[in-house]
């Protein structure tokens, strides 16, 4: 059974505890060895999941939880491997993936099975799946393959590099985009300038981020802000509404995933650092 999210609106945020925050905002232990753990969201319907095959494939693609015949029989979605090298096979083809390598899994689908290369070195598949009104053929998005763009200042220790896999300009999908941050050494800050866009929701992953270190992940209504503080694999859902940013306390990446009303990237509004409160 999938765990639920309900999401919110900008007024819960104001009187929620660390706890409520974290329980409705938060998907953590998704990652564990030898499981696939999904979470169904009202955001948007994104459904976001974990799996971590270790000896045995793990495998998905029924549908009696969505009332349809198969996971994806009115769904797309995107894996990013985030862990050793994997084999994932969606109706029979195989996809070789390494470490940041994404998958991009088109409506219709049936079956989807995962497997690592080395049980003792296990991929870490990271799942964000959303409604589908078209279909898109499943295409494998190699690391070299994803469109990267530079931002940020160094004076702001604000540069990263942003990677798009599942984007227009890149692999074509219904309205899912999907894409990879790294923070440049040195470099703390992700989404900052922070930004909101009240036509697509999104949901962050963030991975590569030592146990002893924290990501300080802000979210809310710009003059309302709150923060979760992240650990290693922690899934962050962030509503239309909210502003998404974070600083870390040591190197890490994230894997950012959209969907809503359109795919326009740059269909954002900035938000002024100094306007936050
Ligand atoms: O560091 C960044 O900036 C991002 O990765 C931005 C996200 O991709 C995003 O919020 C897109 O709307
Ligand atoms: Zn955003």
């Amino acid at each position: 059974m999938m765990d639920v999210r309900y999401g919110g609106n900008p007024a819960d945020v104001m009187t929620a505890t660390t706890d409520r925050l974290r329980s409705d905002y938060m998907v953590e232990g998704a990652f564990a060895p030898g499981a696939l753990r999904l979470t169904y969201t009202h955001v948007d319907r994104m459904i976001l999941g974990g799996a971590v095959p270790t000896d045995t494939p793990l495998v998905f693609g029924d549908g009696a939880e969505l009332g349809t015949e198969f996971f994806f029989s009115a769904r797309e979605g995107g894996l990013a491997n985030l862990g050793g090298p994997g084999l994932v096979t969606v109706d029979g083809t195989d996809y070789p993936m390494g470490n940041r390598d994404i998958l991009y899994v088109g409506r219709g689908m049936r079956r989807v099975e995962m497997r690592s290369e080395d049980a003792a070195n296990p991929a870490w598949f990271y799942l964000n799946s959303v409604p589908a009104g078209a279909d898109h053929p499943t295409r494998l998005i190699r690391r070299d393959q994803a469109k990267r763009i530079s931002l940020g200042d160094p004076a702001k220790a604000n540069v990263r590099s942003l990677a798009m896999y599942i984007h227009p300009e890149v692999s074509p999908s219904c309205l899912l985009l999907m894409g990879i941050t790294d923070p440049a050494p040195g470099s703390m800050w992700n989404t900052m300038p922070p930004h909101l866009h009240e036509r697509r929701m999104e949901a962050y992953c963030y991975f590569d981020l030592g146990n002893d270190d924290r990501v300080m992940h802000f979210m809310g209504r710009p003059d309302q802000t709150r923060h979760l503080v992240i650990a290693n694999g922690d899934m962050v859902l962030s509503p239309a509404w909210s502003i998404h940013m974070g600083a870390g306390t040591g190197p890490y990446a994230f894997v950012w995933g959209m969907t809503g009303e359109n795919q326009a990237y740059t269909d954002f509004t900035p938000v002024p650092v100094s306007s936050l409160r």
